[in-house]
Formats: C-alpha cells, structure tokens, sequence
C-alpha cells in the first residue's frame, strides 16, 4: 500500500502545490487522482518515486517512507508511464521495453524474451519489436509505454495522464487494455487524469481533487456519480453522470430471448448468416432493405452499451452477441429499460393536484397524469 501521510509540497517561490494529503492507495487496485490544472496531480505521483521531495509530511510504501530508500532503487521497482510515452528515440522497440531489466543487470537475451512477451500481453504484433518509436502511432508509443514500465514486474504503476495524447477511439482502447491487463496482473496503480470520464471507468477509487490537493471526494465510482459530495463536484462530473452511471452496471442483467425461440418482433424480423451471425432487421411488410443490427456482449458489456444497441435498432430490439459475434438472442428496449430500472427505487405513483395547484399523495391505484398536468 501506499500511504500519503499528511504530504505537502511547497516550492521555493512559495507557491503550494500540495497543502497536507492524507490518502490510502490499496495494494492491487487502481486509485484514480482526477482534477483541474494545477491542483497537484502530477506533485503528488511524483512523491511516490521521490521525483518530488515532500516539504512536510510523509509518504510510505509498504509502511517504509520512500525518503529513506535509495531513489535510483525505488524508481526501478516502480514502473512509470507519462504522456507521449517517453520513449527514448534512439533506440528500438523491444530495447525501450527491455531498459529496466538492462538496468538492473538481467541476461539481454532474457530481458528481450521478457520484452517480447509484453509487446504481445499489451496487444501490439510481434514484427513492432524492431521498429523505432517514431515508426509507431501515438497509441502504439503508449502501449510500449506501458510495457516498458510493466517489465520488471513493479508491484507499483505510476501512470501520468498516460493516454490524454491519443484519439478518443485509440484511448478507449487503451483503457480496456490497461483493465484487462490489470484483472490479471492486479498491481497498485496509481493514475493522474483530468479527465472525469476516464476516472470512473478505469479507478476502483477516484480521488477528485481540488486546489493544493485537497480531497473534494474519495469514493468508488458509483458512489461519486450518483452521491457527489457537494456541488462543486456534480459540476466537475458533468450533467450526464447519471446516464454515465450506465457504463458501470453489467449488461448481463438484461432478460435475452433466444435465438431458438424466434426472431420476429412484428413485422420485423433479424435475418442471420450461416454461422449465426447478424446480418440485419428486414420490415417484412414494408418490403424494405435490410437495416443494421445494433449488437452488444452481454458477458463483457455494461448496460449503456445494451441501451445505445436498443435504441439504435429499427425494431427497438437490441441483439445479444457472443464474444465471436454470433448472436444469442435478443433484448428488446422494454427489456433493457427493465434492467436499467432494476437497480434504481421505484417512482411512485403521481399525485394528484389540489384545487391550490399543491400535489398531495394519490393512491397507487388512482394515478391520474390529467390531474397532475391541471388538465381539468
Ligand atoms: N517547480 C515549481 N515551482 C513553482 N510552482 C510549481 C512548480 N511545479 C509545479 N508548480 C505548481 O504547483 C501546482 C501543482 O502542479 P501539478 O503539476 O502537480 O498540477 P497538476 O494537477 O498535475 O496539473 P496538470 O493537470 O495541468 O498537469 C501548480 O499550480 C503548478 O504551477
């Protein structure tokens, strides 16, 4: 674990970046540190790795503070990634990847068995081994960038805005990489975003933070986006937070009709190639073209992405996807919206109005919408 014990950071010129934290960031889980420019983020990475020496305060690894241990040592045990990678220009692929095992005096030839295996754990083809950084996208630099830091297997990751350079496409796409790769490795991440979105979708804590690094929240994700401490903080997570909420819940929830049991809604139905996957929604009484079918993986997928196949459809039915694309089933809207309800209190039932235009408690059996738009 690491520890911020009451760190602080003050510069010469006395400007504060970091007034007094106290913070946990537990051992295998990813804490997310999200906030405005300037607030302190990046002072407070670097405290861990002592690129930043704290003026007051402590910060401890493993109950040891970081102070009393040889920089040079710790860095190596503490993988590091920023933005742009850092990767160094000159040298190749497979060599950025193998630099700490090289530091720390393992055989070349074992370090670069090791490189390779990350180069593929970390989703990129074996021939990128011998290219140079400059001969690669933004988000493959990135990816490198996280395989260089995985190579000596640090039990701690330092992750500095590490995707904000990259198309957003490239960047959800590093992001799955990053949580796949941590549901197998489980290292203590601790990652800088200013990005609110990225924070709850990576972070099984986010710590949003003020000016001189001042906690205005630390909660898991659903907790920030449906209870945001004051706010301030409803501001930073944007008008949408409860509709973001939906990329946190699983889509597996959803009631799926089998394919076996009929693909018809209507006069719509799903026409399937031989291997059973989607081809699209045909309107049999229309005699239309066929219109793409909106799919999701109920075993991967959150139920934002279910909601978005459901209402893209034509027949307002989402299909079910295995994980090679053949459809399961079928979800229709209701079903999702169910799914979507399932999680949340019951609306109760609208009052009624009083001849003083004030609402009072209506039966559930009564409801009456007229009364409660003043139709009448
Ligand atoms: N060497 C320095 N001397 C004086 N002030 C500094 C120095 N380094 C950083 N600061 C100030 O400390 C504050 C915190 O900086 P820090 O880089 O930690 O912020 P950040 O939250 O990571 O910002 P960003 O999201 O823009 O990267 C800022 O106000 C910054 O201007």
């Amino acid at each position: 674990m690491i520890r911020f014990d009451g760190a602080g950071k003050r510069h010469p010129d006395g400007t504060i970046a970091v007034g007094s934290l106290d913070l946990d960031v537990p051992t295998g889980r990813i804490t997310v540190l999200v906030g405005p420019s300037g607030c302190g983020k990046t002072t407070l990475l670097r405290m861990v790795n002592r690129m930043v020496e704290p003026t007051s305060g402590r910060v401890l690894l493993d109950g040891t503070d970081v102070a009393e241990l040889d920089a040079a040592k710790l860095r190596r045990g503490i993988g590091y990634v920023i933005q742009q990678a850092g990767l160094f220009p000159h040298r190749r692929v497979i060599d950025n990847i193998a630099t700490v095992p090289y530091l720390l005096g393992q055989d070349r030839k074992k370090a670069r068995a090791r490189a390779a295996e990350l180069l593929e754990l970390v989703g990129l083809a074996p021939e990128t081994a011998r290219r140079y950084p400059f001969q690669l996208s933004g988000g493959q630099q990135q990816r490198v960038g996280v395989a260089r830091a995985l190579a000596a297997d640090p039990p701690v990751l330092l992750m500095d805005e590490p995707f904000s350079a990259v198309d957003p496409v490239v960047r959800a796409g590093l992001q799955d990489e990053l949580l796949r790769l941590q549901s197998e490795l489980n290292k203590t991440v601790l990652f800088v975003t200013h990005d609110i979105e990225e924070a709850v979708k990576l972070g099984d804590q986010v710590v949003v933070l003020h000016e001189q690094g001042r906690i205005a929240q630390l909660a898991d994700p659903h907790t920030l986006l449906t209870a945001p401490a004051d706010d301030g903080v409803a501001a930073f997570l944007g008008r949408d937070r409860g509709l973001r909420g939906l990329a946190l819940r699983p889509a597996s929830t959803v009631d799926v009709r089998p394919t076996a049991d009929g693909l018809r809604y209507g006069s719509w139905e799903l026409t399937l190639d031989d291997t059973g996957r989607p081809i699209g929604w045909i309107d049999r009484a229309a005699d239309a073209a066929l219109l793409p079918a909106a799919g999701y993986r109920p075993a991967t997928d959150t139920l934002r992405a279910a909601l978005d196949a459901a209402v893209l459809s034509p027949a307002g039915v989402a299909v079910a996807l295995d994980a090679e694309g053949r459809a399961l089933g079928t979800a229709t809207r209701e079903a999702v919206l169910a799914a979507l309800s399932a999680g949340l209190p019951a609306a109760p039932a609208p009052a009624g109005r009083t001849t003083t235009g004030r609402a009072e408690d209506a039966p559930a059996t009564d409801g009456d919408p007229d009364g409660a738009t003043g139709g009448r």
